[in-house]
């Protein structure tokens, strides 16, 4: 390792337990099958195989492949956010290495014999509400470099897995990682996909390359070399004779929206019978209250704000980010550990999924910082 500082723990204690449910969704390759039915000549199938997470953050990606029952080992993760790091060591009981990625060598990625590696660089440069800079913001620059070092390497990846945001696809990061691949003898599947299609709670398309180095190829072809976006749900739906009608777009989305689990399934409650006491690891416990009125309900008179809230029961909310409840836009759903009523009523979605955008006059939010609701101008909302 040239520059980055290694720093030395106890190694991966893997037999976390994350209650996610397994599917084999059409088209995309099953990551077991897949990597199994690999043969090359620096990888035996009775070896595990030996994968690098860059831009590990907190480890989604390893808890995914673990989850799909690979027998991988994670050889290292990176990441330059010491935060991020404390939470993977927390999570695995491994800390990633320090620094930025930007300053790996060909060298450094071939001392590792890694078979695949997983990245899921910063979305910032191709997201919405972000100048969508692409290739031009620096945030983009460590990712292009990374792979730009692959045709270096002597022991090139055999996979490659990328996430991103919806937006990285129309990207010039996007064009370059393709001609970089294809220079490479990579052949790739894309796909646009959200947690709901899996049957989490959670609305979140994102992006998804997976890149196989030739002779190893997929099994299933179909989709080679290019972009599959389905908005159908991708797991035991056909089981449950739910179809997905393409003349009744609404209903099947209903249909497959009801098949999710409700969020209190994935949330971490101190003290079950009281649904209060969040876990202090996931969420802040978030109180709205409102004073709303019964004639404000469904006219839209005297709106202020649309916020997005959402219940532990629902079956849908939208990516929480770190300005989480400071602005009104953008930075998810709120949870509303209390239910809100208007006049003893419950106010629910009126598609009844329990999703409520609520026209919402003079909302107080309490949280436990006490910190004001920003807009998205820097104002606070009053
Ligand atoms: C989109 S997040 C990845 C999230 C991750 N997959 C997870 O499950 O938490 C991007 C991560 O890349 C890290 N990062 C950004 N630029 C980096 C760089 N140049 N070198 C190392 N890490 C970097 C950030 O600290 C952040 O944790």
């Amino acid at each position: 390792m040239s520059t980055m500082s290694k720093k030395k723990s106890p190694y991966a204690n893997t037999s976390n337990n994350v209650d996610m449910r397994r599917v084999d969704p059409p088209f995309v390759e099953d990551p077991k099958r897949a990597m199994v039915e690999e043969s090359s000549s620096n990888h035996h199938q009775d070896q595990p195989w030996r994968v690098l997470e860059f831009y590990s953050g907190i480890g989604g990606m390893r808890y995914s492949i673990m989850k799909a029952g690979v027998n991988a080992t994670i050889v290292e993760a990176f990441d330059i956010n010491d935060v991020a790091n404390d939470v993977y060591e927390y999570n695995f009981g491994h800390r990633p290495y320090q620094g930025n990625i930007q300053t790996l060598s060909a060298a450094d990625l071939d001392s590792y014999r890694a078979h695949a590696w997983l990245l899921s660089p910063p979305c910032q440069p191709y997201t919405r509400q972000g100048l969508q800079k692409g290739s031009a913001d620096a945030r983009a620059s460590s990712f292009l470099k990374i792979l730009e070092l692959i045709p270096e390497t002597s022991q090139p990846p055999l996979m490659i897995f990328v996430e991103n945001v919806v937006g990285f696809e129309t990207s010039d990061t996007h064009r370059i990682m393709i001609e970089i691949l294809a220079k490479g003898d990579f052949v790739t599947q894309e796909f646009i996909l959200s947690p709901l299609q899996f049957g989490v709670p959670y609305s979140r398309p994102r992006y998804f390359c997976l890149a196989k180095r030739k002779p190893s190829s997929f099994q299933s072809p179909l989709v080679n070399n290019q972009l599959f976006w389905s908005p159908s749900p991708l797991f035991e739906l056909e089981a449950n004779n739910i179809v997905n009608e393409s003349n009744q777009p609404q209903e099947s989305c209903d249909q497959w929206l009801q098949a999710c689990e409700p969020i209190e399934n994935f949330l971490e409650f101190k003290n079950p019978s009281n649904q209060m006491e969040m876990g202090s690891g996931f969420l802040h416990t978030t109180v709205v209250s409102t004073n709303i009125s019964e004639s404000d309900e469904g006219n839209g008179s005297d709106v202020t704000a649309n916020i997005d809230i959402v219940y532990p029961d629902s079956k849908r909310c939208c990516c929480f980010t770190k300005s989480y409840y400071r602005y009104v836009k953008g930075t998810g759903s709120l949870l509303a550990t209390v239910q809100l009523c208007i006049a003893g009523k419950q106010f629910k979605c009126c598609c009844g999924c329990s999703i409520t955008h609520v026209p919402i006059h003079r909302t107080v939010m309490i949280n436990q910082s006490q910190a004001p609701l920003m807009l998205e101008d820097g104002n606070e909302y009053k």
